[in-house]
Formats: C-alpha cells, structure tokens, sequence
C-alpha cells in the first residue's frame, strides 16, 4: 500500500516557493497549474477514493468564511500573544497554539444574521 503524505507535499520547495510561507495569491493565477490533476496540491486527496464533497467543501467554505467576516469583528482576548502560525503533523496538521479569537456583532439588525 502507498501512503501520499500530503502534508509533505504542500510543503515541498521543488513544488512551491517558499511553501511555509502564508501566500495566498499564488492560487490566483489559473494558468500557473497546480490544481490537483498535477497532484501537487491534494487537500481532497485523490484517485477512486477522493473527497466526495470536494466541490461543496470548496463553494461552501468561502460561503462560511465570507459569511463570518461580513457578519463579525474580530479580535484577539485582551492581553493574548502575538498570533503564532507554527503548526505539526501526525495524522492531521494541528496549530501548535491554538488560535483565540472574540467576535462581536458587526451587522445593524438582528435579522440580517437569519
Ligand atoms: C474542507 C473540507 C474537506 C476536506 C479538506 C476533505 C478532505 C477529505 C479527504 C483528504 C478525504 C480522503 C480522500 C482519500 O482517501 O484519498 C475525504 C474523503 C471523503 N470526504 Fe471529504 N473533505 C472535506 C469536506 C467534505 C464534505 C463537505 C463532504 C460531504 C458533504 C465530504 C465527504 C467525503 C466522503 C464521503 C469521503 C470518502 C470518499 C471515499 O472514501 O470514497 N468531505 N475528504
């Protein structure tokens, strides 16, 4: 059986600049392929036993994440650290400090929530 690290793969430099560092824009360019035909980039996995809602997961997560940001404020607790970004991996990649974060209600009207 072969096991494919996908965790290593993201960060490997022969496939990405700089993988560690946070650089979302290099998504952004559709001809610089590294979409998952290439397998470079995996977080469905893929072949025969790939993500089944890999398309849903991908519509609704900027959904959610758009959602959150248009309906909160966030911050950090008072006198929390510095944010750290650091992260390790056994069978899934953990935040090695876990990430705090305090919204408050951004939206005039309760019903703009619903
Ligand atoms: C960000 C969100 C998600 C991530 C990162 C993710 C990632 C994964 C990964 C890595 C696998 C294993 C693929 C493999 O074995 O090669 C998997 C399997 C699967 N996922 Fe997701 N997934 C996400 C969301 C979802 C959602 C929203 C659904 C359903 C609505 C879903 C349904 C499934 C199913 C049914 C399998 C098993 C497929 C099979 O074994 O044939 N996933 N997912």
């Amino acid at each position: 059986m072969v096991i494919i690290n996908a965790w290593a793969i993201h960060r490997d430099p022969q496939f990405w600049d700089e993988p560690s560092e946070f650089r979302p824009e290099r998504f952004l360019n559709k001809d610089d392929d590294k979409r998952p035909s290439n397998f470079q980039f995996i977080p469905f996995g893929s072949g025969q036993r790939i993500c089944a809602g890999a398309n849903l997961a991908g519509k609704l997560l900027r959904y959610v994440l758009a959602s959150l940001l248009h309906s909160f404020d966030w911050k950090q607790p008072d006198g929390a650290e510095k944010i750290e970004f650091s992260d390790y991996y056994k069978i899934f990649i953990k935040k090695k400090k876990p990430l705090m974060a305090v919204p408050t209600l951004r939206l005039s009207s309760q019903d703009l929530f619903a």
